[in-house]
């Protein structure tokens, strides 16, 4: 990833006074973004730049917009103005595929599993796909087996190989949604509340997976949570969005500390 670009301190962060540092450019970087649909603002003038590197989430109430902004950086929704970078490039009239070739990786909120389909079916699938020879009808999705064993062992599903996804707990599907996710090797991960139904016994693994992929394989990642404990074990900044616009984009600290942030959420715990 280039990094030859930088961004001035004031834009990154709040490195020490005096302090010379330089940051990498941003992998991600929105500008003023917009999506409207059917006369309603869902997502209005929302900018700010990722680095490589940081892990980025996002809160805020029901129908903030999140998943919709989400939508807009993966391509699945097209943008009604401003403009999207990744890496530099501007993909804002990009396909989703597209910007998947360039690195960007998304799960969603809602299973996207085959319920018949057992755990290395699904991986051998994403391999396959992956590999952009989905058309060529002899070869098959379980011509990948180096790849679907490392990907199960890297989300410790190896044991449940050929186990119908159906069959999973709500902890393990998620994983297995990361395993498809990690067969395409992406750089920037959008994470749709990957703790959704998940169980409380089930979320400390979950989360250390994700700290993982993060902190070890130095993947940067954006992610959509509504379990603040882990938000705050996890990201280096928080942003909130509230009615389609980003209300404080901060430290976790700081933007716990924050009146208007508080004042957003009308007495709901944040
Ligand atoms: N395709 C669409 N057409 C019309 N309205 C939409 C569409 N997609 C989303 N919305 C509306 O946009 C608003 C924001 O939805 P979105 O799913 O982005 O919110 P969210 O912050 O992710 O909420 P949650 O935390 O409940 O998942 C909601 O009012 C939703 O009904």
């Amino acid at each position: 990833m280039s990094s030859s670009n930088t961004t001035s301190p004031s834009e990154a962060g709040a490195p020490d006074a005096g302090e010379v540092r330089s940051f990498p450019a941003p992998v991600l970087r929105l500008r003023d973004i917009g999506w409207t649909v059917g006369g309603a603002t869902i997502v209005d003038s929302v900018s700010f730049d990722v680095r490589e590197g940081e892990f980025l989430a996002f809160i805020g109430p029901n129908g903030a917009g999140k998943t919709s902004l989400f939508n807009l950086v993966s391509g699945l929704s097209p943008v009604s103005r401003g403009t999207i970078e990744l890496d530099g490039h501007d993909v804002t009239a990009e396909a989703a595929y597209v910007r998947a070739r360039r690195g960007l990786g998304r799960t969603f909120q809602t299973s996207s599993l085959w319920p018949g389909m057992t755990v290395a079916e699904h991986v051998g699938l994403a391999a396959q796909a992956a590999d952009g020879t989905s058309y060529r009808i002899w070869r098959r999705a379980d011509a990948y087996p180096e790849q679907v064993d490392r990907v199960l062992a890297r989300t410790q599903l190896a044991h449940r190989a050929d186990t119908c996804a159906d069959a999973l707990s709500h902890g393990e599907k998620r994983k297995l949604e990361l395993a498809v996710l990690l067969v395409g090797e992406p750089r920037l991960m959008l994470l749709d509340e990957p703790m959704a139904g998940v169980s409380a016994e089930e979320v400390p693994a979950l989360t250390e997976l994700i700290r993982s992929l993060h902190k070890e394989e130095g993947r940067t990642v954006l992610m959509v949570e509504h379990h603040m404990d882990v938000l705050l074990d996890l990201a280096d900044r928080l942003a909130v969005m509230h009615h389609g616009t980003l209300l404080a984009l901060d430290t976790p600290q700081a933007v716990m500390a924050d009146p208007t942030v508080q004042q957003a959420y009308l007495g709901e715990e944040l």
